[in-house]
């Protein structure tokens, strides 16, 4: 089983690369090993044992000093008087604030700075009160966010769970002996099963010794599966709302082409910004004609993904991550990425392009204008680092130094993604109530520094 998880786990580490972990049950009850880091190529140590979860971690909450990410790293185990518990979570609570007061007054004790352990504890409680079903179902009514999670019970009990707005992405495979759940089918593709089949938003499956039962804890909704899943944080060969992610970018980048023909006839060639972008600039060529061109290279060691590294290391890994070739003298450019967030990647890039001679950089990005924060687990979570708030494309291009920046349509892109989609980041239209509110407390204070989810609530 361990060898099976690490493998797994592996296919995962594009989600998160701050801390990993596991949390394994055996004979001698659940035991927990992290490290600092994406999962490492050669194999940790691993207990064996018939049950284990793990976790990569992009941190959306809690430190980020070395230590701290040690200390905050997933998955968490809480225990109380009669039960131990492993959890291991994607997404982020919106009104942790509130729910870490809470669980203080209660006489809670909490240990690291995270989200997880909040949940965890919450969930602990509900669990020895009354049972899992209705463990979640309380836990829905106290947090506010985007919760898919993963946990295992000292009694030999597995449990997956996706909040109800499903905001997250998990999926669950069973056959015979044999549950497995995971972020994604990549996960999935790795054992060697599936297809993996999604947990629906408010639905709890629980395997146990009795077999493996589905409950639907909270009343059900539309999905509202965060779209940035789609333009970025996903693998490509990932299924996603039935259809392999990189379809989906492709599709991305051919509406670009379609809605911005007139700059698209103007350049010379498409160039993606490695890694994301790669396939939309793929249909962007197959609608506009013009050929794919790799100008910008990715080196080939550096594996962080610079937008979910610490601020104070995202600089330095942008301007070692990338290399642009110098046949870029005199050309004009359409410099295809699936999102602008600060725009530090796109900032540099054009100066590199510029300096080896390009003639025209035009920006072309799959994801529209990002103008708002989010408190659903991607961390840009105050209005003052959104290069795309109180700007205009013009004012966008304009600062990080490009000829023009052509967003992604609203419409082309929820005609894409789905209708239900999230794209509160987009819209300032939150799913849950607590972020809508925490948002708009956020304008009035854009000076805010840090994240707003641990300053205001
Ligand atoms: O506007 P910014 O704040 O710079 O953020 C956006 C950039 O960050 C991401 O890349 P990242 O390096 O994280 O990952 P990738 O290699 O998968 O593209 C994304 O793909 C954009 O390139
Ligand atoms: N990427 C995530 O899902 C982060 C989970 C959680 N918010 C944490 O900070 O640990
Ligand atoms: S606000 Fe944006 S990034 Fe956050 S969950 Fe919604 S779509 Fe995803
Ligand atoms: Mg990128």
């Amino acid at each position: 089983m361990a060898r099976d998880l690490y493998w797994s786990l592996l296919s995962l580490n594009h989600r998160g690369q701050q801390s990993h972990g596991f949390a394994v049950l055996n004979a001698e009850g659940i035991s927990r090993s992290v490290g600092l880091g994406p999962l490492p190529e050669v194999p940790p140590e691993i207990p064996d044992g018939e049950i284990g979860i793990g976790h990569a971690r992009y941190a959306t909450s809690g430190g980020s000093s070395a230590e701290e990410l040690i200390r905050d790293a997933q998955p968490v185990v809480v225990g109380g008087p009669g039960r131990r518990m492993a959890l291991a979570y994607n997404g982020n609570v919106a009104n942790a604030m509130e729910l870490r007061r809470s669980l203080e007054a209660s006489g809670a004790l909490i240990s690291t700075g995270s989200d997880a352990e909040l949940i965890a504890l919450e969930l602990l409680r509900g669990l020895e009160a009354s049972g899992l079903r209705s463990a979640m179902s309380r836990l829905s009514t106290r947090v506010d966010g985007a919760y898919s999670l993963v946990g295992i019970i000292d009694d030999g009990t597995v449990f997956a769970a996706r909040d109800p707005n499903g905001i997250r992405p998990l999926f669950t495979f069973e056959s015979g002996p044999l549950f497995i759940a995971a972020s994604e089918t990549v996960a999935f593709d790795m054992y060697g099963v599936g297809p993996a089949v999604p947990v629906e938003p408010g639905e709890l499956v629980v395997a146990s010794e009795d077999g493996v039962h589905h409950h639907r804890y909270a009343p059900p909704r539309p999905e509202h599966i965060c779209s940035f899943e789609y333009a970025y944080f996903a693998r490509p060969d990932s299924i996603l709302g039935g259809r392999y992610v990189y379809e989906v970018r492709r599709e991305l980048g051919r509406r670009l082409a379609a809605r911005h023909a007139g700059v698209a006839r103007r350049v010379d060639s498409v160039v993606p910004v490695p890694e994301t972008a790669v396939d939309a600039a793929y249909g962007f060529h197959e609608v506009s004609g013009k050929p794919v061109e790799t100008l910008v290279f990715k080196h080939r060691f550096v594996r962080a993904r610079a937008f979910m590294s610490g601020g104070g290391e995202r600089q330095g890994l942008i301007s070692r991550k990338y290399n642009v070739s110098k046949r870029a003298a005199g050309r004009r450019i359409a410099l295809m990425d699936d999102s602008i967030v600060r725009g530090d990647t796109l900032r540099h890039l054009i100066s590199a392009l510029r300096s080896v001679g390009a003639s025209e950089v035009h920006v072309f990005s799959t994801f529209p204008k990002i103008s708002h924060p989010c408190f659903y687990g991607v961390d840009m979570a105050t209005y003052g680092e959104l290069i795309g708030y109180n700007r205009s494309p013009n004012e966008v291009a304009a600062s990080i130094g490009a000829d023009s920046v052509n967003y992604q349509d609203l419409d082309d892109f929820l005609e894409v993604v789905g209708r239900s989609a999230c794209v509160a980041c987009v819209t300032g239209q939150y799913p849950t109530e607590k972020a809508a509110l925490l948002a708009a407390a956020a304008l009035r204070a854009p000076g805010i520094r840090g994240r707003i989810t641990e300053v205001i609530g």
